[in-house]
């Protein structure tokens, strides 16, 4: 049975999205779900081959970048990421049993939820202290072992460790998506379905133009780019790291060619290639055409006049 690592404890929505991809048939049967207490030590557990992947949250709608995950995939061994998921993310605000919301002093959350109820927050829980918690699921714990009055959390964690809900669907923003990936070990990556994305890491030399040069490899290619963000590479001061993705797979020519001319110049870390969860962007050009007027004109046969 595959053991998957998920960014847990139990309840988080990092393990609704693991069920999200049992139920699309992301393996080939039931798995092993084991709680990490972080999204690097998910990650590291499939480095050490103690789990055959994990499922981590790597980007927000509302707040963006997820950045435990972003570096612990750029560090480290490599990784891939094979598969991805979508989730509606509305929060739950759990107390213990026969507590209402007028009672909260303190409530924990993890700063990434926290970020997307801050509004609420201050309309409803003005004079509550906000203190940090080590994930949706873990703010629940946390009420349930008395450290903090009420959480920002799932209903899954209110359900199983029988708190009760002082407040349900919670957000901010109406139609906020969490992204999550499912990571493997470096292995060929899954065939093109004609919608997928392709991630790299980019470590650019430290020249003027060295930005620019490197996004005009997608450019000139017509390469949809749909992600660029930067983090700093935590080596010295003022350098930083660029995660770049795009539409297409690395089997499309143009991916491929601009992957390589960007490995020409630059240290380039390759995340993987995977289908999208949600299709959209433009896919990039076709080679048929092109390499066939080449295969012409080498032959020697008529150029087809164009
Ligand atoms: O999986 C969880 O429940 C988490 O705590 C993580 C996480 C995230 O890091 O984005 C997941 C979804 C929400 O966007 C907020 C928090």
């Amino acid at each position: 049975m595959p053991r998957i690592a998920y960014f847990g404890p139990s309840g988080t929505f990092t393990e609704m999205a693991l069920a999200q991809f049992e139920k699309d048939g992301a393996f080939d049967g039931p798995v092993e779900r084991i709680a990490a207490p972080s999204q690097p030590a998910a990650l590291d557990r499939v480095r050490d081959g103690v789990v055959d992947a994990a499922v981590v949250p790597i980007e927000s709608s509302v707040e963006g970048p997820v950045p435990p995950t972003m570096d612990a995939l750029a560090s480290g061994e490599r990784l891939q990421i094979v598969a991805e998921t979508e989730l509606d993310v509305r929060f739950t605000i759990l107390g213990r049993p026969g507590s209402t919301l007028g009672e909260v002093r303190t409530i924990r959350a993890y700063p990434i939820a926290a970020a997307q109820v801050r509004l609420w927050l201050e309309r409803n829980l003005p004079d509550a202290v906000l203190e940090s918690a080590s994930s949706n699921a873990g703010a629940a714990e946390d009420v349930a072992a008395g450290l903090a009055d009420a959480a920002v959390s799932t209903a899954l964690a209110g359900e199983r460790l029988g708190l009760s809900t002082l407040a349900a669907s919670v957000a901010d923003v109406d139609g906020a998506r969490t992204r999550f990936v499912l990571v493997t070990r470096p292995a060929p990556p899954p065939a093109p379905t004609g919608a997928d994305r392709t991630a790299v890491v980019l470590q650019l030399s430290n020249e003027p133009g060295s930005l620019v040069g490197a996004m005009s490899e997608f450019s000139t290619r017509g390469i949809d780019l749909t992600r660029i963000e930067s983090r700093p590479t935590r080596v010295e001061f003022g350098t930083y790291r660029f995660f770049l993705d795009c539409i297409g797979h690395i089997d499309d020519t143009a991916v491929a060619e601009a992957l390589k001319a960007l490995h020409r110049k630059h240290t380039v870390r390759f995340l993987g290639s995977w289908p999208a969860a949600t299709p959209g962007g433009k896919r990039p050009p076709s080679d048929v055409e092109a390499s066939e007027w080449l295969r012409r004109i080498t032959a020697g046969e008529p150029d087809g006049g164009k």
